[in-house]
């Protein structure tokens, strides 16, 4: 047998956290060599021989996490938001002084997910109006989503490119957040549940008819293959990659 990867988890005692622990544990071809909460320190990384760094802690701590790991020649898969452009932006500075490291920024590790964004970004071109509604649990601390954030800029991407006009609005009054938030022009909207895990639609309307794409992670376990083919395909890809959908073949 080849020999297994040597995976450290950040934030194993949180919801994605401790899923990504048993999902590594169980995958043949990995060895969890360290689960790390808030409090513990990074250096334990480097003494348990750690190659790989799964970070699924909180937006505060991801940025730190991550430069250690790629100052440190491991490669990371992180599934923390947060990632804004200037935070990106000065990773791949740092990357670039470690061009054998790969880090992925995946804003969702499920495959529907990525799909739908992937999907309603080549939709939106031929659609007047595109509006997003994301619906998550209540514990969430962030808002809107980071996969809804990513869906709006790849959907405004799209639009920019074929020269498509903002979504029609002839909103002239309204109470604060009515409209939701905008996202490079795109309108978010974010829903906070009991009940809910992490739902995402896109609407998109044109005369006399709507196209609404829609994906449900009813579950945690939705994300962990995504995590595990992130960490398979890490190394490959040194530098740094936004999206799932960067280490696959849509085809689109
Ligand atoms: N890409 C994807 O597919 C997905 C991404 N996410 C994202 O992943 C992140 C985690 O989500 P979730 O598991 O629900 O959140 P949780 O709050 O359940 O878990 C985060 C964990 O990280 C811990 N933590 C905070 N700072 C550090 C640190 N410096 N080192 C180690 N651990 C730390 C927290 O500890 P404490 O409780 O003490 O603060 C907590 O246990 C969020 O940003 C979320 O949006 C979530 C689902 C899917
Ligand atoms: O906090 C969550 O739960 C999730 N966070 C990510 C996001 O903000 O997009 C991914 C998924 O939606 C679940």
């Amino acid at each position: 047998m080849t020999q297994q990867l040597p995976v450290a988890v950040l934030g194993a005692n949180g919801r994605m956290g401790a899923e990504a622990v048993k999902a590594v544990e169980a995958a043949p071809d990995m060895k969890l060599v360290a689960a790390l909460g808030r409090g513990d320190s990074l250096d334990s990384l480097v003494d348990a021989g750690a190659r790989y760094v799964v970070d699924l802690t909180v937006p505060e701590s991801t940025e730190e996490n991550v430069r250690f790991a790629v100052e440190n020649g491991m490669h990371a898969v992180v599934g923390t938001t947060g990632w804004d452009l200037g935070r990106l932006e000065s990773l791949e500075t740092l990357l670039a002084g470690h061009p054998e490291v790969g880090v992925l920024i995946a804003p969702n590790f499920a495959l529907g997910s990525v799909l739908t964004s992937a999907f309603a970004a080549k939709a939106s071109k031929y659609f007047e109006s595109v509006e997003i509604i994301e619906l998550h649990h209540p514990d969430k601390v962030d808002a809107p989503s980071g996969t809804a954030v990513r869906t709006a800029q790849l959907v405004a991407a799209e639009r920019e490119a074929a020269g498509v006009g903002p979504s029609p609005d002839a909103t002239t009054t309204e109470l604060a957040g009515a409209r939701g938030c905008e996202v490079d022009g795109v309108r978010v909207h974010s829903v906070r549940l009991r009940g809910l895990v992490a739902h995402q639609e896109v609407l998109l309307g044109g005369p006399g008819e709507q196209l609404t794409l829609r994906h449900d992670s009813f579950d945690r376990a939705s994300f962990m293959p995504g995590v595990l083919l992130g960490v398979r395909n890490v190394a490959a890809h040194p530098g740094l990659t936004v999206g799932l959908d960067g280490y696959l073949d849509l085809g689109l």
